[in-house]
Formats: C-alpha cells, structure tokens, sequence
C-alpha cells in the first residue's frame, strides 16, 4: 500500500474542488485533488453547458416555427435530430477541453485518481493501494441523480440528464418525472424540438418557485405547450416492446395509459456523502447524513474538514460551488486560521421560455423576517412594451420590500429576459437598496426593464412611498 502525507487533500476535481485547489495551492504546494471518475466537471460535461445547448437549439426552431407573428414564413421547419445532437457534443467537448486543459497544468503530483473514502479524521483511502494521511480535507464530492424505485421498472428507457447528451438522434416521445429545475429545462427543449413530452410531479412544485401567484402563472404558460401535471397520480409503468407504458389518471380522460420511448427521471438529485464513509470523521451529521457546516467559513463543526458544493446540498448552482471551493480551499490551506468568506445574495435562474429567476428572500422568508410588515408590487408582460414588440409577452414578475424601512428584500419572476432582470435585482439586493432607490436609477425606453420599473413603482405605492402607478404613463413611453 503507497502512503503519502500531505497538508490538504481535496475530494472530487469539479467546480467546487478545483476552486478550492487553486485557493489552498497559495498556502502550500504539498496537497492533492482526487477525483473518482472523469475529470472535466459536471457543469461542463452532463449539466449547464450541455443543457443550454440543447435548449439554444430549441429556441432555434421555436424562433423559427413562430416567425409567422412578424409576417415571416420561413415554410416548414425540419429538426435535424443527428446534427442537433451533434452540435451539442461537439460545443460540450469544446467545453469540456477547457477545464482538461487547467487539469493537465496541474502537477501530476497533486493529482490522483481513484475513489476516496475516510478511514478516519485524518487518514483517507484511495482505491485499493493508496492510503493519504491529510492535515486537513475539502469534501467536494459533487451529487448525483436521485431516482425513485418506482421509475426501475422503465428497465433499460430510463435515462438520467447525462445519458440525454448521449443521444445521437432525437427520440419521438419521453415522459418527465420532476418539473424541477432540470426537467423542465430539457422537457421544454425536447418538446420544442419535436419530441412528444409529458411531465409528472409531485407536490405542486415547479422548479424553484415558491410564490404562488408566479406557480399559477408559470404552469398555465408551459400547459399551453405541453401537458404538465404537478401533482400526478401514476398508477403503473411498464417496459413494453414499444417502449415504457405509464398508466396514470389524466384531470379530463380518468385513467389513461401512453406508451413513450424513454423515461427521464429529473426528480432531484443526493449528494455524493454516501459513499465516503464519513461514519469515520466524528462529524456531526443532520438528518439527511450530511455533515453539519458553516456556510460562511465552510468548516464541519471545529473540525479540519470542509464541504463546498452540491455534495452539502444547501445551494446547488455553479456560482455558488466555484464560491465555496474557493472559501473552503483557502480555510483548508491557512488552517487553523479559519475566516469568513463572501458569499452573496441568492439568485438562480431556469433557462425555460419565458424563463424563471428567484432574487434574494422568498415571499415566505420576507414574510417571516419582516413579521408580516411587508408588501409586493408587480407588473403582468402580456402588455409590456418591448416584450410585445419582441412577441415575448407572456409571464409575472412579483417585487417584495419592507414597509418602514423602504428596502427591497426579494423577487420571483417568470417572464422574457429573466436571467437579466435577476441580476439587476441581485445586484440591488446585496447593495441593500430601498425601492425608492432602485427607481431613482436610470431606465431606458423601449425596454423589458421597464416592466421591472412598473413593478417597482407598484411596490413603493403599496409601501406608501409613492403615487400609484397611472396606467399607459407617458413618462415612460407606451406600454411601461
Ligand atoms: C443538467 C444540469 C444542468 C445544470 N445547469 C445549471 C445552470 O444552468 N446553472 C447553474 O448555476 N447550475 C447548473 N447546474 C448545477 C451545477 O452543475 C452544479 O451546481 C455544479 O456543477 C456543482 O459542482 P461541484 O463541484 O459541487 O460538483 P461536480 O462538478 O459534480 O464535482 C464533483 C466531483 O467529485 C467526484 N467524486 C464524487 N465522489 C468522489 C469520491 N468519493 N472521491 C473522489 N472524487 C469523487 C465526482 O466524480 C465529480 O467529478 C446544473 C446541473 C445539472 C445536472
Ligand atoms: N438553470 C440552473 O441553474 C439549473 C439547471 C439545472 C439544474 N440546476 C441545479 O440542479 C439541481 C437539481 O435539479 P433537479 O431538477 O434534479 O432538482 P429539483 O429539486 O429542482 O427538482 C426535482 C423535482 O422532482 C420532483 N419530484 C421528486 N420526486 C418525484 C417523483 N417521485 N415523481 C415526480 N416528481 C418528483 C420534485 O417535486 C421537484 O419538482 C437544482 O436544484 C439546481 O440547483 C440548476
């Protein structure tokens, strides 16, 4: 059995654990990054990228399917499975080439593969013939699909997002189980390449929305294309020699039974702690076996060990695994000297059509911290003046802020341009802006923003800081 020791050994060579490589590697030069399988990240190679490919080329022929709005006909529009495909392995391995190449400019000595697990606080085991001997650790071990017993029985047609990017045509039919963040990502974008979907959920839930005016909203708009139910009632799914057969009660047909090619199962995902024996740490560990952490300081408990990323499940985005690694590599590299590290107000976004982006505080967590003292203001798109000019009209954006204080705490939007209006409103968030400060901020005409002004300008009436809004206001050009 090789032995080695060294001051930090980084678990997992992905966002979060290369960030924390490249911190802790300012501290010393005798740690490693181990990583069990492939390098090249999930982000680039099963998740972000390779999704919002696919979702481009949807938009492609979206675009091109609803060109007949503007009085362009561009005639039938064909979907090109093979090259669809293509186009997304070829740009996802450019990607993915990138993140091979900074692993490549690593010396080999601080890289090692094999699976790593603990022996004991301090003692890790890689493999079967290494044994690392560590002064402190970074877990970044990343999650995994979660899939429920009962999708098994689709057999060999049920698929994961990472055999999707696999596909080297595009099947006729799936079904979606989990109207989460993914599924809804990758349905719409089949549905929108030609492939029959229909979603199932459970619970009520659509991706991360938490606001229920939003939820109605969002899930009429995406039953106008494709049926989706939120909380399904499905009663059977069988592997047949035409495909996977899912029996289950429809609101209108009663039970109904449709046969499609695959089974797509986005229903969350777990992170990668099961397999690391952490039994051997003595961390402490809440109820779903994760190890209890500081989320400015990513330290488990007062231990040496640290956990950044999806494997800590708090926040499972890119740019908050890149923030962590980083926090968690520097605190593992200048131990026992611990600090705290920036860490930012929440934004995520769902690169659906319209899109969905969630800013800051929940409505339930500003109703909670503002004890109720708080309002919401919000505009519909339907008659927003650059959203119908572009035919992109559809959707709700809802903006909270405190009574009293005048301070803008959170937002929830599906609609056009999202992933931009998000971050406008994160941006005003961590500067702790009042509303009447936001709309003291330049807007220019015509413009989705203006739609964000309306919205805002609604809030500060609701907090009685402002006049109400005047309908058709002329300030703001037509359809503010
Ligand atoms: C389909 C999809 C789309 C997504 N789209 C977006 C998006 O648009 N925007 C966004 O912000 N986020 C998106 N995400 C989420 C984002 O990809 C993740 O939050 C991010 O990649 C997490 O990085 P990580 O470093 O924690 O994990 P990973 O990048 O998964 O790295 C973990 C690494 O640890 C390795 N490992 C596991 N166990 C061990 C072990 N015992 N020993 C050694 N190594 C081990 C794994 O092999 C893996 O390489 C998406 C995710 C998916 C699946
Ligand atoms: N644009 C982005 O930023 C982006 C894109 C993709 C993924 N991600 C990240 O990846 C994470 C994981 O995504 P995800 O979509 O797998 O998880 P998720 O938690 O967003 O969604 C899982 C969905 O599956 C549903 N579900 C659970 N069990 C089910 C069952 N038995 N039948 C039907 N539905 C069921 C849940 O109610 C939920 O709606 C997200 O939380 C997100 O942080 C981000």
């Amino acid at each position: 059995m090789e032995q080695r020791k060294v001051d930090v050994a980084i678990l997992g060579a992905g966002t979060a654990g290369m960030g924390a490589y490249r911190a802790a590697r300012k501290h010393t030069d005798n740690l490693v990054m181990i990583e069990a399988s492939h390098y090249g990240t999930t982000c680039a190679r099963v998740g972000c990228m390779p999704s919002k490919l696919l979702i481009a080329a949807a938009d492609a022929a979206h675009g091109a399917r609803h060109a007949d709005l503007f009085g362009v006909r561009p005639g039938e529009v064909v979907v090109d499975g093979p090259a669809v495909m293509q186009r997304v392995r070829d740009e996802r391995d450019r990607f993915v080439s990138f993140v091979l190449e900074a692993v490549e400019n690593f010396p080999e000595e601080h890289r090692v593969q094999g699976h790593a697990r603990f022996l004991s606080p301090h003692r890790l085991r890689v493999g079967d013939d290494l044994e690392i001997e560590a002064g402190r650790v970074v877990i970044a071990t990343g999650s995994r699909p979660n899939i429920p017993g009962f999708l098994k029985a689709a057999g060999d047609r049920l698929v994961v997002n990472d055999d999707l990017f696999e596909w080297e045509d595009l099947p006729e039919s799936v079904a979606v189980f989990g109207p989460g963040v993914i599924g809804l990502e990758l349905g719409q974008a089949l549905n929108r390449l030609g492939v029959r979907v229909r979603m199932f959920g459970v619970g009520g839930a659509v991706g991360p929305i938490q606001d229920d005016e939003i939820r109605e909203c969002a899930l009429k708009t995406f039953n106008d294309e494709f049926p989706l139910d939120p909380d399904a009632d499905t009663r059977k799914i069988e592997r047949t020699d035409d495909g996977v057969a899912i029996t289950f009660v429809d609101a209108d047909r009663g039970e109904v039974t449709e046969t499609f090619d695959y089974v797509l199962a986005a229903t969350g995902r777990k992170p990668n702690v099961d397999g690391l024996d952490i039994q051997n740490t003595d961390l402490e560990l809440d109820d779903r076996g994760t190890p209890v952490f500081d989320s400015y300081t990513m330290r488990c408990g007062d231990s040496h060990i640290f956990i950044a990323g999806d494997v800590n499940a708090a926040l499972p985005l890119l740019h908050e695994a890149a923030d962590e690694g980083r926090i968690a590599g520097n605190n593992a590299g200048q131990y026992p000297e611990v600090r705290a590290g920036l860490r930012r107000v929440p934004l995520s976004v769902v690169f659906t059509d319209p899109q969905i982006a969630t800013v800051g505080k929940t409505i339930q967590q500003v109703n909670e911290d503002c004890r109720g003292c708080f309002a919401v203001g919000s505009v519909s798109f339907e008659g927003q003046g650059r959203s119908r000019v572009v035919g992109k009209n559809r959707g709700l954006l809802r903006v909270y802020g405190e009574h009293g204080s005048g301070l803008f705490m959170g937002a929830e939007m599906f609609g056009p341009a999202a992933e931009h209006i998000g971050h406008l409103l994160a941006w005003a968030a961590q500067q702790r802006l009042t509303v009447s400060q936001m709309l003291a901020m330049p807007f220019y005409h015509p413009v989705i923003e203006e739609g964000l002004r309306t919205a805002l300008r609604d809030l500060s009436h609701q907090l009685s800081l402002g006049p109400k809004e005047e309908t058709h206001c002329l300030d703001c050009g037509p359809g503010g």
